[in-house]
C-alpha cells in the first residue's frame, strides 16, 4: 500500500475516528488494503517482536526481585487461544518483595490476549517495546531467512504487486509493525497508565536511561544504571557488564543483532510512506513521538 503524502493522519482527525475507522478511511483512499486488514483484525495482527528488554531486566540488581517466566498463557500444543488455559499454576511463586516478569512478544498482536489477560490480573503493568516497523519487518525476515534460507527475497514479499506499489499487509512481518491497530485492542481492556513504550532504538544508543523508565513504571528503585553496561565494538551493540550469575561481561546472544541483508531503498521508501500514517496514530495514542520518519537508515 502506497500512501500519497496528503493522506498522512492529522491529529484532529485521528481524534475524531477511531484508529480503525480512521486506518480504514485511508486504505480505502488508496485501494489498496482490501481486506487484508480487516480480515486479520479478528485473528492475530502484530507483534513487537523484542526481547532484549527482559533479558537485560533479569539480574536481579534490586529489590523488589524481578523473575521472569515464559508464557503463562500458552497451553502445552496450543497456541490459538482457543481453551481456556490461563494457568497462573505454571508461574513461579512470588513472594513479598519480588516481581514476577513474563515475556511473550507474540501477545501484543494476539487478538485474544487483552481480554484473556485483563481476566487474570487487571492491574498488571505492561511493557512493550516498540522499534521503527520498517527495521522491525527486515529484522522479522533476517530472522526467517536464518531458519529457511529459500524464502523468497524481502522485496518479492513486501508486495502483492510490486509494479502497482500493493504492500502487502497480509505478510506478518509487515502487519506486525501496524502498532496502532494492535494498541486499540489492548486500550479496550487496559488505561495507557498501566502500558509502558520502551523505544527500541532508546534501548540501543541509551540502555539505562530506557531502563530507568522501566524501573520507574514498575515502581523499583533505579539499580541498573550507567555502570552497568558498555558498548560491545564486535557485537555493535550494548552490552552488560557484569550479570549477576557470573564474572564475566555478558551480551545478548547470536540470533540478536544480526546484520540485515541489504534490501532496494526503494522499497525501504515505500514502506516508510506505508507505514507513516499507522506510526502516526500510534504516537497520537501513546502520546510519545518515535521519530521513525526522521530515521535516516533502517537498521
Ligand atoms: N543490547 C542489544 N544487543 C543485541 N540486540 C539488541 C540490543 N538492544 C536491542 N537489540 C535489538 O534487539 C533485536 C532482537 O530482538 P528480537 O526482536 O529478536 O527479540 S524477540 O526474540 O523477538 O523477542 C535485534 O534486532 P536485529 O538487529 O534485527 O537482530 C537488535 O537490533
Amino acid at each position: 500500500m502506497i500512501l500519497a503524502s496528503g493522506l498522512c493522519v492529522d491529529a484532529d482527525v485521528t481524534a475524531a475516528l477511531s484508529t480503525r475507522d480512521t486506518v480504514n478511511e485511508l486504505c480505502q483512499a488508496q485501494m489498496q488494503c482490501f481486506l487484508t486488514i480487516w480480515s486479520t483484525l479478528k485473528c492475530m495482527v502484530f507483534q513487537t517482536g523484542m526481547a532484549q528488554n527482559s533479558e537485560m531486566l533479569n539480574p536481579k540488581h534490586g529489590r523488589p526481585t524481578l523473575l521472569e517466566e515464559q508464557c503463562p498463557l500458552n497451553c502445552p500444543n496450543s497456541s490459538d487461544f482457543k481453551d481456556p488455559c490461563i494457568n497462573l499454576n505454571v508461574m513461579p511463586k512470588t513472594l513479598d518483595g519480588q516481581l514476577t516478569m513474563e515475556k511473550t512478544p507474540s501477545y501484543f498482536v494476539t487478538n485474544e490476549a487483552p481480554k484473556r489477560i485483563h481476566s487474570m490480573a487487571k492491574d498488571i503493568k505492561l511493557i512493550v517495546v516498540v522499534r521503527n516497523p520498517v527495521t522491525r519487518a527486515i529484522s522479522d525476515y533476517t530472522q526467517t531467512l536464518s531458519k529457511k534460507p529459500e524464502i523468497p527475497t524481502f522485496e518479492v514479499l513486501a508486495f502483492k504487486n510490486r509494479t502497482l506499489g500493493l504492500i502487502d499487509a497480509s505478510w506478518s512481518a509487515i502487519r506486525i509493525g501496524i502498532y496502532a491497530l494492535h494498541l486499540e485492542n489492548w486500550l479496550q481492556y487496559f488505561p495507557l497508565s498501566q502500558i509502558l513504550f520502551v523505544s527500541g532504538e532508546r534501548l540501543i544508543v541509551d540502555p539505562a536511561g530506557e531502563m530507568a523508565k522501566v524501573q520507574d513504571f514498575l515502581g523499583l528503585k533505579r539499580v541498573v544504571t550507567e555502570k552497568h553496561f558498555y558498548f560491545n565494538k564486535t557485537k555493535g551493540f550494548p552490552c552488560l557488564k557484569k550479570p549477576e550469575d557470573s564474572s564475566a561481561p555478558r551480551c545478548l546472544g547470536k540470533s540478536k543483532g544480526r546484520t540485515h541483508p541489504r534490501i532496494d531503498p526503494d522499497v525501504i521508501h515505500r514502506l516508510r510512506k506505508f507505514y507513516k500514517p499507522f506510526n502516526m496514530m500510534f504516537y497520537q495514542m501513546t502520546g510519545q513521538d518515535f521519530r521513525w520518519e526522521q530515521e535516516e537508515g533502517d537498521k
